[in-house]
């Protein structure tokens, strides 16, 4: 580990003097969108990591160990807790959070941090995902900054998505990787920032209602503006 974990390091200007970005997609289609979205910008690797934290933080963990980066992005489509994030919509993470990382007791859920065994939160730098979100703003997206969720089992029932709701007050989405991909980044001390395009509402699993090419759409415009957010 070369950080202090919880250590952001400055993130800015990001892409100056030679600087790369990783970009971390737990499928193809999503790593498409966001390529089309960066138009061949050689500073950026789109790589696919798999679903999930775990093999989320093995490739991150693999890629950042062959090349340099000064920042990684977990980047992917997601569910939007309702109230918060809309279908189409995109969020950047304030806090990236492993929602289930903990244990149950009779009295209710106890988190990893709860627990004593280190932290199941990866701080952002809130200054950079602010300015990445208001990027997205200008260029005419529905944005929002807030936590986001990193779950092992999407929810399926409207009260998971309220316990999981308690867990994290303002919680705007939940996906699968961000967690990992961040975890992975924060042991080499390397800044992290998670965009979703919510694809589906977190709760009663209904697959019909899931919006991918909309959520697709939306990450592709999203990562258009990546170039020149990061440079500024
Ligand atoms: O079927 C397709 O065409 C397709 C295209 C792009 C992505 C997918 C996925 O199924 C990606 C799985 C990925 O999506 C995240 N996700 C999306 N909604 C949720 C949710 O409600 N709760 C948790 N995760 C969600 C997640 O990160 C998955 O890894 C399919």
């Amino acid at each position: 580990m070369n950080a202090e974990p919880n250590t952001i390091r400055t993130t800015a200007p990001l892409l100056q003097q030679g600087g790369r970005v990783l970009i971390m997609t737990s499928v193809q289609a999503e790593k498409e969108a966001v390529l089309r979205g960066l138009r061949e910008d050689g500073r950026f690797d789109v790589v696919v990591a798999g679903v999930g934290p775990a093999s989320a933080a093995a490739s991150t963990a693999a890629a950042l160990a062959a090349a340099d980066y000064r920042l990684v992005i977990s980047a992917g489509i997601a569910g939007g807790f309702q109230g918060q994030a809309g279908l189409g919509s995109l969020v950047v993470a304030s806090e990236i959070i492993a929602a289930d990382l903990g244990a149950e007791t009779p009295d209710g859920f106890l988190s990893l941090d709860e627990l004593g065994f280190g932290s199941a939160r990866v701080p952002v730098d809130t200054a950079l995902a602010g300015r990445v979100t208001e990027a997205f703003r200008s260029a005419g997206l529905t944005a929002l900054c807030g936590p986001v969720l990193t779950v092992t089992t999407v929810t399926g029932t409207a009260d998971r998505a309220a316990e999981l709701a308690s867990r994290a007050p303002g919680a705007a989405a939940e996906g699968m990787e961000g967690f990992g991909v961040a975890t992975a980044a924060q042991h080499r001390g390397i800044p992290v920032l998670e965009i979703r395009a919510i694809s589906n509402p977190v709760g009663p699993r209904d697959r019909d209602a899931w919006r991918i090419g909309d959520a697709l759409a939306a990450l592709e415009a999203a990562s258009s503006q990546l170039p020149e957010v990061l440079t500024s």
